[in-house]
């Protein structure tokens, strides 16, 4: 049967833990870890992570792999079926404001043409699949950098191309058991009352660019980063912006994405959001920021309307950037005093780092 589904495309499925990060955790992780602290962390590599497909190749390994494992424990029974979670990351000119998570491809090298058909061969698998949930986040870092990092010539050059190749996904991937969030920031970054219109503006652009499509179910926030969703009072590195945690922005967002014709539901990322406040010494510090942990599990028992989901979108223990200030993707903020250090490149194992993930989760393991 198609996994086509109305409301909540979280509710009436399992999540799936991919064995890439439980991987990671296993062979990476718990080998260099001793007594308590190893025993919690195989219980981090069952918690159902998003899985990014960060490079063309990673459609024909990871994504039939988990999709071909998925229908095998759906076929075996599993109630509710499990549904995959995957992050579409590989926009020529990738994360144009900063330098640490660029990807292979180029405007200036072909890159529109390969992304095209790196979109083609998802939908391709898609539907071959079409017994499969698919939650989908679209693209982090790329509509975000739209509306605040015009002034940075790599994203203003890109501006058009991410702007069609957006519109390409959303179309190519409208198909009845697919959910759609395009990443949207955080709090701390469209979240600013300078940001929030012109944000909205531009996502209920998009939609309707791409003929308002049923499987765009909403926005995603707080994707690598590490807002509260809910706190108590406002971190002192959030000031003067009112909407200081994830609730607070999904709450000031909605209303204008509605006005704007885009009716968005949100999921939010809570993977490295459970220490709160974090070592952030400014908000605007994003790079394997120092005093984080794992936060409130992925369920789509939110207790919130507009909210589908917690989830967990950065697999924690995968690094933000280098550390290495001779390497070729060296982002400065990766150097910075909040930053831990040394760290790898970026989506490589960062082992200190993931044990301070687990020491710091709240809930605890
Ligand atoms: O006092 N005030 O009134 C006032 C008003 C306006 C102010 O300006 C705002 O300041 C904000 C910072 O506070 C800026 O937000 C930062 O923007 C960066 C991109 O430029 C983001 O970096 C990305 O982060 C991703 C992971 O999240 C990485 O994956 C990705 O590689 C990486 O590039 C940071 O998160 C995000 O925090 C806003 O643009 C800026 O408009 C500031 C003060
Ligand atoms: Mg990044």
């Amino acid at each position: 049967a198609t996994a086509s589904y109305s409301g909540n495309p979280f509710s009436g499925v399992q999540l799936w833990a991919n064995d890439y990060y439980s991987s990671e955790v296993h062979t990476l992780a718990i080998p260099s870890m001793t007594g308590t602290l190893a025993a919690k962390a195989s219980a981090v590599a069952k918690v159902p992570s998003f899985q990014w497909l960060d490079r063309n190749v990673t459609i024909d390994t990871l994504m039939t792999r988990t999709l071909s494992q998925i229908r095998a424990a759906n076929n075996a029974g599993a109630n509710p079926p499990y549904a995959a979670q995957l992050v579409v990351y590989d926009l020529p000119d990738r994360d144009c404001a900063a330098a640490a998570s660029n990807g292979e491809w180029a405007i200036a090298n072909g890159g529109a043409a390969n992304y095209r058909s790196y979109i083609d061969a998802i939908r391709k698998l898609i539907i071959q699949y079409s017994d499969i949930r698919m939650l989908l986040v679209i693209e982090p870092d790329s509509m975000a950098n739209m509306v605040t990092n015009m002034n940075v010539a790599k994203c203003s050059g890109a501006a058009d191309t991410y702007h069609e190749l957006t519109v390409y996904a959303l179309k190519q991937l409208n198909l009845p058991n697919v959910a759609m969030y395009l990443d949207a920031g955080h709090a701390g970054w469209l979240g600013w009352p300078a940001n929030i219109q012109p944000a909205a503006d531009m996502y209920a652009k998009i939609y309707k660019d791409a003929g308002k499509p049923a499987a765009v179910r909403g926005l995603a926030t707080n994707v690598a980063n590490y807002n509260a969703w809910s706190i108590a009072s406002a971190p002192a590195y959030t000031s003067p912006n009112p909407n200081y945690d994830e609730k607070h922005y999904v709450e000031a967002f909605s209303p204008l994405l509605n006005a704007a014709g885009f009716p968005a539901h949100f999921i939010t990322d809570t993977g490295r959001s459970g220490k709160q406040p974090t070592g952030q010494e400014e908000w605007g510090h994003w790079c394997n920021v120092k005093g984080t942990g794992f936060g409130t599990r992925p369920t789509s028992n939110t207790g919130h309307e507009l909210l589908d989901a917690f989830v967990w979108i950065k697999p924690g223990g995968e690094c933000d950037g280098t550390s290495d200030t001779s390497a070729a993707r060296y982002d400065y903020h990766c150097g910075l005093s909040d930053a831990l250090q040394p760290a790898p490149e970026a989506g490589q194992w960062f082992q200190a780092y993931f044990e301070q993930l687990l020491v710091n989760a709240n809930p605890p393991f």
